[in-house]
């Protein structure tokens, strides 16, 4: 079962056990007591840095500076690419080690860096049903700031420091896609600082190649100033209804029934604990619950949610519950998924929840900042972080690829779909079409994982299904494997038009593994 597997280290089994014990006491704590540096400095530096931001936030949006300054700052962003020394391409000056990211790029040590201060939310408008906000704001800044007033944005990626500029120039997933589409679906426009340092605002209807060609570029067509999106209205509750499988075919065909269905299940979600076992949720906004089926999953004291979803499928029930709405949106930040797991192995023990709970998680940034090299060397053999998606057909073949490759358990199963949009991503078929994000996090359960080479054999399955790998993992690709992932006709057209060629990296110079530290 999942959570007995806790361990990055590599098992007696596996051909990569061949890692040897770092040198250095510093690097032996590390190592082998990673929690004690987790519990003793990352978490208290994590809830102080939460304080700082969210009472800044708050203050900020109470007395609406955010507006005024705007444009100020983005004369700021203009002025820094206007003076560029045209030696080095530009990025976006935001360290490596803060960014939602598996790895850091090494272009942020060779690029000409650009300051963008834009961490706030702008403006919110009940009428047109839109918010605006600037590109650093974080899921759980603007979540917050619209669960509060009784709105919320369609597509909450839910880890709580995804910033909206990442999302929308990478990309953004949730439960809800499979209605809503990725992040950058919910999005109605975009301002952005082209390499001439002029500013354009891109939409459907205004500069459409720009604005299609955003998603998935990385930041190579331009600096994004500010972010227009849908809202729509928060309920209280999210009725979570879980059903478990006992077998490949049952899953994939309950989960597949489910997110075709036309009406209702805002929200389908699928944990598979081994290859025949898992349990699919479906799930629907609400404002009222039934007496005695509330769980208030987000307190601190409440068992990591895989864990408690877990045990339906111990007790082979279905079951209904009640989750108020952030929590559910939540439901993995406490645990990262499941990778705390291996960071903090005692975290879901009651006493600990009860004392410590409140305090976790600890920052991935701060995570990343403080792994020293010999902590990266061992995720880098012995870990797999991937999200592959795939179309919703190819859904059984691909997760028996991932069982023979990584056999790596929970996975995390999350239906979208994609539009036939210009662009990056053109869906199978050339119509729009329903896919599945196939999440892998954890130590493989194979005896021949091989980082690189595994890595490769699933792009190469990936690619002959017509899916699409998502870039904030290790892409082992080639050149050319990756423009035959993602489509870059109209990427090419706008950067020559745009001369974007010295200005910016191009993508997949950005998101390699060759590009990465
Ligand atoms: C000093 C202290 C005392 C506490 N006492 C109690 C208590 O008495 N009872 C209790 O139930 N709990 C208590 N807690 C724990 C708290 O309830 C948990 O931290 C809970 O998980 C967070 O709920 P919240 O709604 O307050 O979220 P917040 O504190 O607002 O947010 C928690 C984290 O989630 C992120 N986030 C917020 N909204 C979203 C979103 N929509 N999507 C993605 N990320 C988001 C934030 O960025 C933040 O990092 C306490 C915590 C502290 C620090
Ligand atoms: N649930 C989900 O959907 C999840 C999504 N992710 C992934 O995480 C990433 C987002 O992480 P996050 O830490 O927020 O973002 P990052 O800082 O990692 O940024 C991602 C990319 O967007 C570019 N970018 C960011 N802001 C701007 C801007 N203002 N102008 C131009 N380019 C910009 C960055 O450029 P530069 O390199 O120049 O800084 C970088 O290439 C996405 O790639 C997403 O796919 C990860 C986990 C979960
Ligand atoms: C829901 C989707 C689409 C993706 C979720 C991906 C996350 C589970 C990973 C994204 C970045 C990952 C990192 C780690 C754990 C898994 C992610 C959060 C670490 C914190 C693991 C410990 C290492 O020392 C640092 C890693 C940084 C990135």
């Amino acid at each position: 079962m999942a959570s007995s597997k806790i361990s990055i280290y590599p098992s007696s089994s596996s051909s990569t056990s061949n890692s040897k014990p770092p040198p250095g006491w510093l690097e032996y704590i590390l190592v082998n007591y990673r929690w004690v540096i987790v519990i003793f400095f990352l978490l208290p530096a994590s809830f102080l840095y939460d304080i700082y931001y969210y009472t800044r936030s708050w203050v900020v949006f109470r007395i609406s500076s955010a507006p005024h300054n705007h444009d100020k700052k983005v004369a700021n962003v203009q002025r820094q690419v206007r003076t560029w020394d045209g030696v080095a391409p530009m990025c976006t000056a935001r360290p490596g080690w803060q960014t939602i990211s598996f790895r850091e790029g090494a272009y942020k040590k060779t690029c000409h860096k650009v300051a963008i201060n834009l961490v706030d939310v702008l403006r919110i408008d009940t009428k047109t049903q839109t918010v605006w906000c600037e590109p650093l704001v974080t899921m759980g800044q603007l979540t917050h700031t619209l669960v509060e007033l009784g709105w919320t944005i369609p597509v909450v990626p839910e880890m709580d420091d995804l910033t909206v500029g990442g999302l929308v120039m990478g990309t953004g997933i949730e439960t809800s896609s499979h209605k809503h589409g990725l992040f950058q679906h919910i999005c109605l426009s975009y301002e952005l600082v082209l390499a001439d340092g002029s500013l354009v605002t891109c939409s459907k209807d205004e500069n459409p190649d720009l604005f299609y060609s955003v998603p998935w570029s990385y930041g190579t067509l331009g600096f994004l100033t500010a972010v227009e999106m849908k809202i729509v209205a928060a309920q209280r509750f999210v009725k979570v209804e879980y059903k478990p499988c006992n077998s490949l075919e049952n899953l994939v065909s309950t989960f597949r029934a489910e997110t075709w269905k036309a009406e209702g299940n805002q929200f389908v979600e699928g944990l598979l604990y081994s290859l025949q076992s898992g349990v699919v949720m479906t799930a629907n906004m609400c404002n009222t619950a039934e007496i005695g089926k509330i769980n208030e999953i987000g307190r601190w004291y409440k068992p990591w949610f895989f864990t408690h979803v877990e045990n339906y499928l111990a007790r082979g029930e279905c079951g209904v519950e009640y989750i108020p709405l952030r929590d559910y949106y939540h439901r993995h930040t406490r645990s990262i998924f499941w990778e705390i797991q291996d960071i903090i192995p005692f975290g879901n023990n009651v006493a600990f929840r009860y004392l410590l709970g409140w305090l976790v998680p600890p920052k991935v940034s701060l995570l990343k900042l403080t792994q020293g090299q010999a902590m990266k060397e061992l995720y880098e053999k012995n870990h797999f972080i991937q999200d592959m998606l795939v179309p919703l057909d190819s859904m059984k073949e691909a997760l028996e690829v991932f069982h023979k490759e990584v056999k790596i358990y929970p996975i995390w199963l999350c239906p979208f779909k994609v539009e036939a949009n210009p662009g990056m991503l053109r869906p199978v078929g050339g119509r729009e079409a329903l896919y599945v994000d196939i999440g892998t996090y954890g130590t493989p359960g194979v005896n021949n994982y091989h980082p690189e080479e595994t890595t490769r054999r699933i792009e190469a399955f990936v690619r002959k299904v017509k899916g699409f790998q998502m870039m904030y993992a290790d892409s082992y690709m080639t050149l050319e494997e990756y423009r035959e992932m993602f489509d870059h006709v109209l990427y090419d057209k706008l950067r020559k038009g745009m001369v974007c060629e010295k200005a910016f990296p191009q993508v997949y110079d950005k998101v390699n593994r060759k590009f990465r530290i």
